[in-house]
């Protein structure tokens, strides 16, 4: 199958929409071509695709609305324009989804959300949550309270992240040129459109240019920052212009639109390498020798009757350690449940989950996706 047909079985989008595309060249939210991405987002998503959508345009909308021409400067000034254009943005959406049936959610986020532990956590089980609900979150850096130093600034990193933490197979970057090229096409009439290419070739380095235009910020640099980013966890990234006619559809009809920036790796494999780098743990599970046959000779998930004991005060989603009676490691991995819910659940059934918490999320401690088995 080649890389782009392969798009067809990605299964978890994250679609970014620049501020050089979303306005009209600071005339205001284009809500044309928002309409237009809408329908083509929920033809996905009628397809079993689930969609998070990263949507710059707050400071944008927010200086049409304040009847500004040119977009300010000041920290404080970009926050008040923010402020004022973040809720016409994602009123623009929820009008543009409900069309469709489709509830939206707003997400803001900052830089403290991905860097802080547990805050990183709550989010991802947060949007995670929206997902399964057929939500799609609409996310946007939260610019009201971010300080200069601590500001993501563009939203190519805010969506790299994001395909991160929810584990997308494919980043898509629309944007106001048909993707990365030789050079920068503002300045540069004959540089060249690149069609396919590892994300991490380090000859795209020079060609990316960090100049954006009136509206933008990063330029291509950050979209190539982002592309590496996406690919740590092993998503492709496409970079195209989002102008063009029907490109969401086009792109997961495998159509070659665009600059398609390749992981090295496939997801899983990525993923997995990225728990084995992990090596800190926030708690240890005891298993009975049969949950530590299951795991050893089938490699598989690992559910609560198993689990004798357990160590820590880990939160959900954190790693843990799983170890045999003797204290030989087994196998770590991210976990469903907290210590306390943890606690409640363990030497039990799965069906009881449910009559125990008051909910159930999975049935599985850990799944064997989020685990890596010691050897
Ligand atoms: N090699 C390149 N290929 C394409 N565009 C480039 C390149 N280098 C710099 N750019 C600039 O990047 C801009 C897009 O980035 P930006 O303005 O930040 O948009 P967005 O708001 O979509 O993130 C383009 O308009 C273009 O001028
Ligand atoms: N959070 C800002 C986004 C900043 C921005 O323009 O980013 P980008 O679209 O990546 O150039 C806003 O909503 O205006």
């Amino acid at each position: 199958m080649s890389e782009r047909n392969r798009l067809r079985t990605a299964r978890r989008w994250v679609i970014k929409i620049g501020s050089a595309l979303l306005t009209n060249e600071g005339q205001g939210l284009d809500l044309e071509r928002m309409d237009g991405w809408v329908t083509q987002m929920c033809q996905l998503h009628d397809q079993g695709v689930e969609v998070v959508l990263v949507s710059s345009g707050a400071v944008a909308a927010g200086m049409e609305k304040l009847g500004w021409m040119e977009r300010p400067t000041a920290l404080h000034q970009l926050q008040a324009a923010a402020a004022v254009g973040q809720a016409r943005l994602v009123q623009a959406w929820e009008m543009g989804f409900q069309k469709y049936g489709i509830q939206p959610a707003q997400v803001l986020l900052t830089h403290d959300d991905h860097s802080n532990r547990r805050r990183y956590l709550n989010a991802r089980s947060t949007l995670k949550t929206l997902l399964e609900m057929g939500v799609v979150p609409v996310i946007n850096e939260n610019d009201t309270v971010v300080t200069d130093e601590l500001r993501f600034g563009d939203n190519d990193t805010l969506a790299a992240l994001v395909a991160n933490q929810v584990e997308a197979d494919v980043l898509v970057i629309l944007t106001d040129q048909d993707g990365l090229f030789t050079a920068d096409p503002r300045t540069n009439p004959d540089a060249k459109l690149i069609h396919e290419v590892r994300a991490r070739d380090e000859s795209l380095d020079s060609m990316a240019g960090g100049g954006s235009g009136r509206l933008g910020r990063g330029g291509m640099q950050t979209k190539l920052r982002a592309s590496r980013q996406a690919a740590a966890s092993g998503a492709a990234t496409i970079i195209v212009g989002g102008r063009a006619d029907d490109v969401i559809t086009r792109i997961f009809e495998g159509e070659e639109l665009g600059t398609l920036l390749l992981p090295d790796q496939e997801p899983m494999a990525a993923r997995k390498q990225w728990l084995q780098g992990h090596l800190k743990t926030a708690g240890e599970l005891v298993l009975d020798a049969g949950a530590v046959r299951v795991l050893k000779e089938q490699g598989k998930s690992l559910l609560p009757v198993g689990v004798k004991a357990l160590r820590g005060s880990f939160q959900r989603g954190e790693m843990v350690t799983c170890l045999d009676e003797n204290g030989n490691e087994v196998a770590r991995g991210l976990i469903n449940y907290g210590a306390s819910e943890a606690e409640r659940i363990i030497g039990k059934p799965s069906h009881q989950i449910k009559v125990l918490l008051g909910y159930q999320r999975e049935p599985e401690l850990l799944h064997r996706d989020n685990m890596v088995f010691a050897s």
